[in-house]
């Protein structure tokens, strides 16, 4: 007896939740009547989807224009696409492209006699994974980047691209003329600000450059702007000085604001492949580097030393420039950057 109660109950319990669903599928029903929702959401899915191919494509299209020269000489290695390339083969071309014998060693130690793109396509990318990822979500306002080089690596060009990127991006930007060793350095930056239409804070040619830091995260604090960006000097009379300078700056920069600089971006010029590596590791040394962003990798056929330069310094590749204009900076991927290559080479259904 009680169990058929049990059971009835159960019954009914069942049943209003039939209903329940029947209803919710009326409603959804009626309000298809009127809209469809569920298929503009689906169009707005694939919208979305189109889009960011397009931004991959567009991107992946970047890469391919600005490794031309890197490709054109991987070429005179493998002038057809291939299904399967020979170990020798992607070792030539490796060594043309100026990865740097110990990184090739490294990467292709213990793959097949034929390689194929998935195989070639893992090792590469893993050269890139050491290097620490970079959550750049909930950054602090505002947002402090040193920006550190030699001189001609491409510091100033470098910091209006990042400067118009922000303004691109709806951020508010100030520029800090940190390399008050050459009078050319700060007018060539001012330059910039004025054809970005961002504030500059600068001084005179000789004045203490980390007073310039200084001012420049207190002026960003006080206007409440979104991003600091600060040129730092590439050369001084020595090392030493060059040194006792940079760190200096580091240091009053975290007098100006707690855990600033936020950002301490190592510029390195393209061309000169994997001797740029050396350079790094000395300023590595001195104040220690966040990330890298390297030059001029559309004047070079030595775009193969970023694996080297990744892997070596196990620092992340933040952006590649490829050309002298404010918009010629990409974000870069290794996996992007990897499948160009590899396009290349392969024939595309070995993905
Ligand atoms: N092709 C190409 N040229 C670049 C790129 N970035 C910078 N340059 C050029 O490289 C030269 C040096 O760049 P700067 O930005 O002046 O370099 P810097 O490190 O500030 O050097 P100094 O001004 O000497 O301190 C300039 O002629 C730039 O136009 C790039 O990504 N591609």
């Amino acid at each position: 007896m009680f169990s058929f109660f049990k059971k009835k109950k159960e019954d009914d319990i069942q049943q209003t939740e039939v209903q329940e669903e029947n209803s919710l599928e009326k409603s959804v029903l009626d309000d298809e009547a009127y809209a469809n929702p569920v298929e503009i959401k689906d169009k707005e899915i694939s919208l979305l989807e189109e889009q960011k191919v397009i931004k991959e494509e567009e991107k992946k299209g970047f890469f391919s224009r600005a490794l031309e020269k890197t490709f054109a000489t991987i070429k005179t290695v493998v002038p057809q696409k291939q299904e399967k390339i020979s170990f020798e083969d992607i070792e030539e071309l490796l060594i043309e492209a100026d990865v740097e014998y110990e990184i090739i060693e490294k990467a292709m130690n213990g793959l097949p006699e034929e390689i194929t793109r998935k195989q070639l396509r893992h090792r590469l990318v893993m050269l890139f994974e050491h290097a620490p990822k970079v959550d750049l979500s909930n950054l602090p306002k505002p947002y402090v980047r040193l920006i550190i080089g030699v001189n001609g690596a491409g510091k100033t060009t470098t910091i209006a691209k990042l400067a118009n990127k922000s303004k691109k991006e709806g951020k508010s930007v100030i520029l800090g003329a940190g390399d008050t060793f050459r009078a050319a350095a700060i007018e060539q930056l001012s330059t910039w600000a004025n054809k970005l239409d961002v504030p500059i804070i600068k001084t005179k040619q000789g004045h203490d450059s980390s007073a310039v830091a200084f001012d420049t995260i207190s002026a960003a604090i006080a206007r409440n702007i979104d991003n600091v960006i600060i040129d730092t000097a590439g050369r001084l009379q020595t090392q030493t000085n060059l040194n006792n300078e940079l760190k200096k700056i580091v240091k009053v920069c975290s007098k100006a604001m707690p855990d600033a600089p936020h950002q301490k971006l190592m510029i390195l010029d393209g061309t000169q492949g994997n001797a740029a590596i050396a350079q790094a590791k000395a300023f590595h040394e001195m104040i220690g580097i966040d990330g890298i962003i390297v030059t001029k990798l559309d004047g070079t056929a030595k775009g193969g030393a970023l694996f080297s330069i990744s892997n070596q310094l196990e620092l992340p590749i933040f952006y590649v420039g490829i050309g002298e204009k404010q918009d010629d900076l990409v974000e870069f991927s290794p996996d992007e950057f990897v499948d160009s290559l590899l396009d290349e080479i392969y024939t595309p259904e070995e993905k």
